[in-house]
């Protein structure tokens, strides 16, 4: 059953576009829908297969490898991107040989989204990146993100939080798929 309808937006180079929209109403699966997790019902997503880095609610680490290990291994997946920025600008290098399992859940976010810059792709997705985070990691977070944009990279990010940088809002609360409509459509008469 569909979440949500008849949206259409576009993210250009250097914008931030922020998801907003209660609990449940379907911004997790318009970001997967747009990270090609899962397919959509109808319409299309047009973006290059390889243009989408995805950082979802669960950091997707390996626990028993090392804060560089983790960045190594993924920088490895996704072409050789150099972990030096990364660390640096998540506060990670003090964390660095601390194997991931053992850092704290702020920590694992950090890590999680340092992630996002050894992919070297430039259309980041983001689900509730901030979670666990406090607040100076928000910050850090903002300005990776701004960063990132201002090179010519884009984000789309899902949060309830105000980040505080120039963001296009785009709320989804209209496009929640009218489910009771298609019922009341039945013809009693039919059954
Ligand atoms: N795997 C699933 N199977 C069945 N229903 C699901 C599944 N995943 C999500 N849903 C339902 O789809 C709807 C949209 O969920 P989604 O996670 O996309 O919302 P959300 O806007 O991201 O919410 P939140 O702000 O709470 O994270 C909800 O009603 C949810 O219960």
């Amino acid at each position: 059953m569909p979440v949500l309808e008849g949206l259409s937006f576009t993210v250009s180079p250097g914008e931030i576009l922020v998801l907003r929209g209660p609990n449940g109403v379907g911004k997790t699966t318009l970001l997967r829908t747009l990270a090609r997790l899962q397919p959509p019902y109808a319409g299309t997503v047009e973006a290059a297969p390889d243009a989408v880095a995805y950082a979802a609610h669960a950091d997707g680490l390996k626990a028993t490898l090392t804060v560089t290990e983790n960045l190594a291994f993924w920088a490895g997946v996704y072409g050789g991107h150099d972990i030096a920025p990364a660390l640096r600008d998540f506060n990670l290098e003090a964390l660095r040989d601390r194997p991931a399992g053992n850092l704290s859940a702020g920590q694992k976010r950090r890590l999680g989204l340092a992630r996002l810059m050894v992919t070297g792709r430039p259309v980041w997705v983001l689900d509730e990146p901030t979670v666990s985070l406090d607040v100076a990691s928000v910050e850090l977070f903002a300005k990776a993100v701004k960063a990132h944009v201002d090179g010519g990279g884009a984000a789309v990010i899902a949060t309830h939080i105000h980040l505080g940088f120039e963001e296009t809002v785009f709320d989804v609360t209209p496009y929640k798929a009218r489910h009771d409509v298609i019922r009341n459509d039945f013809d009693e008469s039919f059954l």
